[in-house]
């Protein structure tokens, strides 16, 4: 039987999957549950990271020996943790989240994940927080994560490319969008944004990437990963 012959999987066998390699691969997702709970019962909206994503942001970090990692939207520190648990210590992610409050509630999960010192969370709009950075001639990061309003992605890959060394590894999440990025007319704001995104990740003269699509517990998405030259 070749591979296209099989039927196409259901919404419950992407979970069903999904929890078998979550479980079978990334045992320490449990135990990262925390964060998740924290943010919850603090009203916050549930959108972060799948925990094999989570898990693969991690490794990245590892990877790539990255020391200065740079995360552009934080809600509760969910991804933060997974970041900072993968980078050496002395190293550190600067996150950047837009409302005080998620901020609050991320530093108190990544205190108690025992994190706190490689996390350095930074209050206000990202642009905002991304042009301070710039002008006080912050250390060049190795890795950025770009995880906020989709809107505005093209300005946050822009500022990313500005703020990474080159050989730096960018990631954009929710690159597909559930499949909305194809329409270049949508009325959708979020779906222009990513397309956007993706088209300026495509023709930066620094960049050289790809994306990879995702089904699972979070619908049908994606992320795109790309070099910094
Ligand atoms: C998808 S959530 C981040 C999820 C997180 N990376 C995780 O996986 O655990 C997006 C976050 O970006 C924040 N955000 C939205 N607009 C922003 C802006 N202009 N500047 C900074 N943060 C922003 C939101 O408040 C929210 O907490």
């Amino acid at each position: 039987m070749a591979i296209n012959d099989h039927p196409p999987g259901t919404q419950t066998d992407f979970d069903a999957v999904e929890e078998f390699l979550t479980e079978t691969l990334v045992p320490e997702a449990s135990s990262r549950r925390a964060a998740i709970e924290r943010a919850d019962d603090a009203g916050m909206p549930r959108i972060e990271v799948m925990p094999n994503h989570g898990k693969l942001l991690e490794l990245l970090v590892q990877m790539t020996h990255a020391r200065r990692v740079l995360e552009i939207g934080t809600l509760g520190g969910y991804s933060t943790i997974w970041l900072a648990s993968g980078i050496q210590p002395g190293g550190t992610v600067v996150s950047l989240e837009l409302e005080a409050r998620h901020a609050e509630v991320a530093a108190e999960s990544i205190t108690a994940a025992g994190l706190i010192d490689r996390a350095e969370i930074r209050v206000g709009p990202a642009l905002d927080t991304l042009a301070d950075l710039r002008s006080s001639g912050a250390e060049p990061f190795d890795l950025i994560f770009i995880d906020a309003d989709k809107e505005n992605i093209p300005a946050y890959i822009d500022a990313a490319v500005e703020l990474a060394r080159p050989g730096a590894v960018l990631i954009l999440d929710n690159a597909v969008w559930h499949g909305a990025i194809l329409n270049p007319d949508s009325a959708d704001a979020a779906a222009i944004g990513v397309r956007r995104g993706l088209e300026a990740i495509g023709r930066h003269p620094r960049l050289t990437a790809t994306a990879i699509q995702t089904v699972g517990s979070k619908g049908w998405d994606g992320f795109a990963i790309a070099l910094v030259t």
